[in-house]
Parts: C-alpha cells; structure tokens; sequence
C-alpha cells in the first residue's frame, strides 16, 4: 500500500491495551479499539462503567490518572459535555470565538452559530439561553474548531425529551455535514441507535459488544434487544 494510502486509511482513533485505575481499582482493563476517520459511534454502558474514563483519556484531560497503554488520537478534538460550559460572564458569540482571534473567525463563529439554529443571539448572555439553545452554543464553539474528532459526554442527558429529539438531528445532520469521528457517551440505548453506525458496550473494562447499525435496516428494534441484552436488562425488565 502507497505510504499516503496507508495515511489515509489510518483510524482517526487508535486504543492498544488502554488500563486506567483509580486508588488500586482497575476501571480500563487493555482497552483495544479502532475509530475510522468520519465514523460516528456511541458508548453504552452502566453507570460506572468507564465511560467517561475512556473519553477523558482519549481527550487527553486524564494526566492526573495511573494507566498504560497506547492511545492515538487527531490534533483537532472538540469535546461537549453534560453542561453547556458556557462562560457567563461571556455573550454567546464571544463564548463560541473563545481563544480564537480575527475577523475570519468572528465570521466562522456566526456561521456555526446560524448552522445551529441560534442567528440573532450572538450578543445574547449565556443565562438568556434555554438548556436546549445552551448545548447549540456548545456545539457551535466546537464545531468551530473543525474537529477531527468530536467527544462528546452525555451532551443531551439534561434535556427534555422534546428537545433531545431535535438535538439528535442536529448532531446528525451537522455530523453529515462535517464528517468528524464521533464519540458519544450515553445511557440511552434509543439515542445511541438512532445516531450512531456502531454501537460499543463497556463492561468489566473492556468493549463487550461492538455492534455495527445499519442505519437503512429495519432491525432497530433487534439491535435495542441485543443492546440491552448486552447492559444485563432483559425484554420484562429483568
Ligand atoms: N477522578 C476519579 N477519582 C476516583 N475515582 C474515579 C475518578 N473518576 C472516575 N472514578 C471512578 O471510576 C469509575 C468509572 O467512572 P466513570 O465516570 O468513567 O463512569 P461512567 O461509565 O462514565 O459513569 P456514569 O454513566 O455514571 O457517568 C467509577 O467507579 C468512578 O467512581
């Protein structure tokens, strides 16, 4: 293979043996996993399991934390949380700019604002936004950044059910748009079907499914079967 194939080719996201313990308890036993460049997948998994773990790691937020193995991941990262994270002391325009200098990208910064549904309200102050409008300005100061790699943890896990459902197709359309890697850590197993093209479930440290979705079947409901299968509930609940 010509070397700039192999380039080409090589996972945005490489993880060889990733351990990582806190006070002697293993929480990451030898992770190995491979994320294709452009690929969106989501992370099930009790609570507890590693998830967030696994994604400070790949982050690089981890540095304080004893672990060994390899990790690989692009330069660019974007990483959303739970909360927007907003500064507020900060107008939303400005938030979403942060770090950032010049006109281009005061430019750019408009355009994700708009991308995201929230033109008009760039002068806006953070605690004028809903939760909703919140995590769109969260997802505008990252996508910015034109990230090769998105990160995202529990991002819509403080939302009402109504607006999850449209955040979802923000993400995705954005997704197709952009083309990042994505990595989405949930508990909800709806959510992660009806984003992501594969689907891993932690447990005991390691990934114990990686289940690839195809988004055209109509086996949604036998991958939510195996999904939660996987997480230990059963179809009565059991
Ligand atoms: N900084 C830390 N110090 C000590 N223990 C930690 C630390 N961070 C995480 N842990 C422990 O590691 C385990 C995994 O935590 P983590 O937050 O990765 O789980 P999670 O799957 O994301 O959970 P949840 O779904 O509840 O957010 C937990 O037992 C947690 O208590």
């Amino acid at each position: 293979m010509a070397p700039h194939t192999e380039q080409l080719t090589r996972p945005a996201v490489q993880l060889r043996g990733l351990t990582r313990s806190f006070d002697g308890r293993t929480v990451l036993d030898g992770i190995d996993l491979d994320i294709p460049a452009g690929q969106f997948v989501a992370l099930l998994g009790h609570s507890g399991s590693g998830k967030s773990t696994l994604l400070r790691a790949v982050a690089g937020l981890d540095h304080e934390v004893t672990g060994s193995g390899q990790l690989t991941a692009p330069e660019r990262v974007s990483v959303v949380f739970q909360d927007s994270r907003l500064l507020p002391w900060r107008r939303v325009l400005a938030n979403v700019l942060l770090g950032l200098d010049g006109k281009e990208a005061e430019q750019q910064g408009r355009e994700a604002l708009a991308e995201v549904g929230l033109a008009g309200r760039e002068r806006a102050w953070p605690n004028e936004l809903s939760g909703g409008e919140a995590q769109r300005a969260a997802l505008a100061r990252s996508l910015v950044r034109e990230p090769e790699l998105l990160l995202a943890d529990e991002p819509f896990g403080a939302l009402d059910a109504l607006t999850r459902i449209r955040m979802h197709a923000l993400l995705r359309e954005l997704w197709e748009r952009h083309r990042p890697s994505v990595l989405l850590v949930t508990h909800d197993v709806d959510e992660a079907i009806a984003l992501a093209d594969r689907v891993l479930v932690l447990e005991h440290g390691r990934i114990g499914l990686d289940l690839t979705v195809d988004r055209d079947a109509q086996a949604r409901g036998e991958y939510r079967v195996r999904l939660l299968a996987a997480l230990g509930v059963t179809a009565d609940g059991g």
